[in-house]
């Protein structure tokens, strides 16, 4: 395997003087392209932090980050910007989709931004990503309208929209019953097989980590497992 991204010695702290929290401390991590990865560690280890890192929506306060051969640190916002709408993806556990957008158009949101407009190929793709998570019945369903496991197979088919390398998920069934919990990793392992997307997967869930290939334990701002 090849690396996707390679981060040295990260440093991140919030703050200044008195009320500054040293979250990263100095922490290294490599994922290889085609991994599936789980992010353990307590509350406040900083899993987040490292997430918004990764997906390029933070700069840590000192450390290099490469991925896919480019130097994230020194790249400016708008390169940054078109870098992330092209190779990352991202599941949130509070799926931030748009309500009164159906289904299909959340989908399909990311590629219009890339492209400028709702092209027909990027619906074709909306429909068949919706289709593998089991949701060709409520595509033209506003997402108000769906449950919550259901929101969260629209959110994963959205972060593959434009079949990005990597996919950040922070905690994404952190608001699900077991069972959906489990059909959503059991898609997202689908993706990962079938595709080789890259996922990284923040969770407390020692189960849905045991789903993952590879546990990676941050703690005390670095990589303790
Ligand atoms: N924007 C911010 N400004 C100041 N402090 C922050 C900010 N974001 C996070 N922190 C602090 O950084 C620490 C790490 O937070 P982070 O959300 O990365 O942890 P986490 O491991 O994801 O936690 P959880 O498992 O509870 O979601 C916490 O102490 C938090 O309060």
């Amino acid at each position: 395997m090849s690396a996707l991204l390679e981060v040295r010695d990260l440093f991140k702290t919030y703050g200044t003087g008195d009320t500054a929290t040293r979250v990263l401390r100095g922490l290294n991590l490599r994922l290889e392209a085609g991994e599936m990865a789980a992010l353990l560690g307590p509350s406040g280890s900083g899993k987040s932090t490292l997430l918004t890192i990764l997906g390029t929506l933070t700069k840590p306060t000192s450390g290099s980050f490469v991925m896919l051969g480019n130097d994230m640190i020194a790249a400016g916002d708008k390169e940054l910007t078109d870098f992330r709408n092209a190779h990352i993806g991202f599941v949130f556990q509070f799926h931030n989709l748009l309500p009164d957008f159906t289904a299909l158009e959340n989908v399909v949101f990311p590629s219009a931004v890339r492209e400028g407009r709702e092209t027909p190929a990027a619906r074709a793709r909306g429909r068949d990503l919706l289709t593998r998570m089991g949701l060709a019945d409520r595509i033209n369903f506003p997402t108000a309208n769906l449950s919550g496991g259901q929101k969260q197979r629209v959110a994963v088919a959205r972060a593959l929209m434009n079949s990005p390398e990597l996919v950040l998920a922070d905690e994404p069934t952190g608001n699900l019953d077991r069972a959906s919990a489990m059909q959503v990793m059991d898609l997202i392992g689908q993706i990962n097989r079938d595709e080789g997307t890259t996922f990284l997967i923040s969770t407390h869930d020692d189960k849905i980590a045991g789903l993952c290939q590879r546990q990676i334990v941050v703690g005390d701002g670095v990589v303790t497992g």
